[in-house]
């Protein structure tokens, strides 16, 4: 049989707005940009993969322009007339010739897995040993930078059984400002939703121990990154210091990083980002060094769009204990769906898509509409 070769790898930006304004920390996001991935084989299969960060540049060191950039530039060149079949081959040979880019990396990475599961005709999940879950819990994030407002949305949520977890985005006001409208949204909510926060970085660790004593007395669970990434015996001595849950999220940067966030004991839950990991098989070893040094587990999100979401998907099927479920609610906060086929979200769940490879197809029309080089503006997108 003829090897399968990779033929073409094509890039394109997606910014998609969301249906609110997303206030983070760092940023409050009114649109998404995601880099979406198509390679083409040489039989004629195609597989598809999603590299997407948050607020530009004010998450983590890539962009959308810069994921976009380091494919075209970097990946492209290296992998055209590759075997796409040989999908660890590919990944070693860029690791090889490409440092950092973890978002890049994944989006090529998830669309070789798509390929490959489609040429197969199964979904990814069976390439990495099988799905034991059909549907996994799912929280939503409020952000809408009002405790009113928020307490509405937490209510109507829990009302339509679409989520009763909640993520709270805090450290952009003072920290017992942030503890007061934390405590009002968990009064609000009460036993009915589990209430938690990101601080996404924005914490000393001054302002870390009045927050997370004012969060565990408000009935908040878990706290999400308060310090910055590097922080490590800070954020260790925080997860010691409270009963409150700590997790990390950007100081995981893949498995090495795993392991020196799992030897500092630098917090309990492990927020495992497949983009953040640098792919599917990076976050399955993050997944891997968790687990063995006895860390709860939580599905992290770039609130990718459905295709970025199904990839992720695909592989949280297959992990046995997610003590504090998953967020991959990306599709939700978007005004549009790109999908063929939407995921589907009920009972407090999102199910996982069937099909082969990552399981999603696209939408065309949206894709036309969507990208960035169809002549829109990002004003015009963001409803500006
Ligand atoms: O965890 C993050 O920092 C990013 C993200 C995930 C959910 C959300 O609302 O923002
Ligand atoms: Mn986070």
């Amino acid at each position: 049989m003829p090897v399968t070769k990779i033929d073409q790898i094509e890039t394109l930006i997606l910014d998609i707005p969301t249906i609110r304004g997303h206030v983070l920390s760092m940023a409050t996001m009114r649109a998404q940009s995601a880099v979406l991935v198509t390679i083409r084989f040489s039989d004629g299969s195609v597989g598809i993969g999603e590299g997407t960060t948050i607020g530009g540049l004010s998450y983590g060191a890539e962009s959308p322009e810069s994921i976009r950039s380091a494919i075209d530039t970097y990946v492209t060149p290296a992998l055209t007339g590759w075997n796409g079949d040989d999908v660890n081959g590919a990944i070693q040979h860029i690791d090889r010739l490409v440092k950092g880019n973890r978002i890049a990396k994944a989006a090529v990475e998830i669309a070789l897995w798509d390929g490959l599961g489609k040429r197969l005709g199964v979904p990814v999940a069976q390439l990495f040993g099988g799905a034991v879950h059909e549907r996994l819990p799912v929280a939503w994030t409020l952000a809408s930078g009002n405790s009113e407002t928020d307490i509405a949305e937490a209510l109507e949520m829990i009302e339509m059984r679409r989520h009763n977890i909640f993520k709270l985005k805090i450290g952009k006001r003072s920290v017992a400002e942030d503890v007061a409208h934390v405590a009002r949204i968990k009064q609000a909510v009460g036993a009915a939703a589990s209430v938690r926060v990101d601080v996404n970085t924005a914490w000393s660790l001054q302002d870390a121990r009045w927050g997370l004593r004012g969060l565990q007395d408000a009935g908040c669970e878990l706290v999400e990154q308060p310090l910055p990434a590097r922080y490590r015996r800070a954020m260790a001595e925080l997860t010691a210091g409270y009963e409150i849950a700590v997790m990390a999220d950007e100081a995981l940067n893949g498995p090495e990083d795993a392991l020196e966030v799992a030897k500092a004991r630098a917090a309990d839950v492990f927020a495992v980002k497949v983009a953040q990991s640098g792919g599917l098989k990076k976050a399955a070893e993050v997944i891997a060094i968790g687990q063995a040094a006895g860390f709860s587990l939580y599905g992290g999100t770039m609130l990718e769009t459905g295709l970025g979401t199904a990839a992720a998907l695909q592989l949280f099927a297959t992990v046995e204990r997610l003590d504090w479920g998953t967020e991959f609610f990306g599709p939700l906060l978007l005004t549009d769906e790109i999908l063929a086929e939407p995921i589907a979200y009920r009972d407090f769940c999102v199910e996982i898509p069937k099909g082969p490879g990552i399981g999603a197809t696209l939408d065309p029309d949206k894709i036309r509409f969507f990208r960035r080089d169809g002549g829109r503006t990002l004003k015009a997108v963001a409803g500006e």
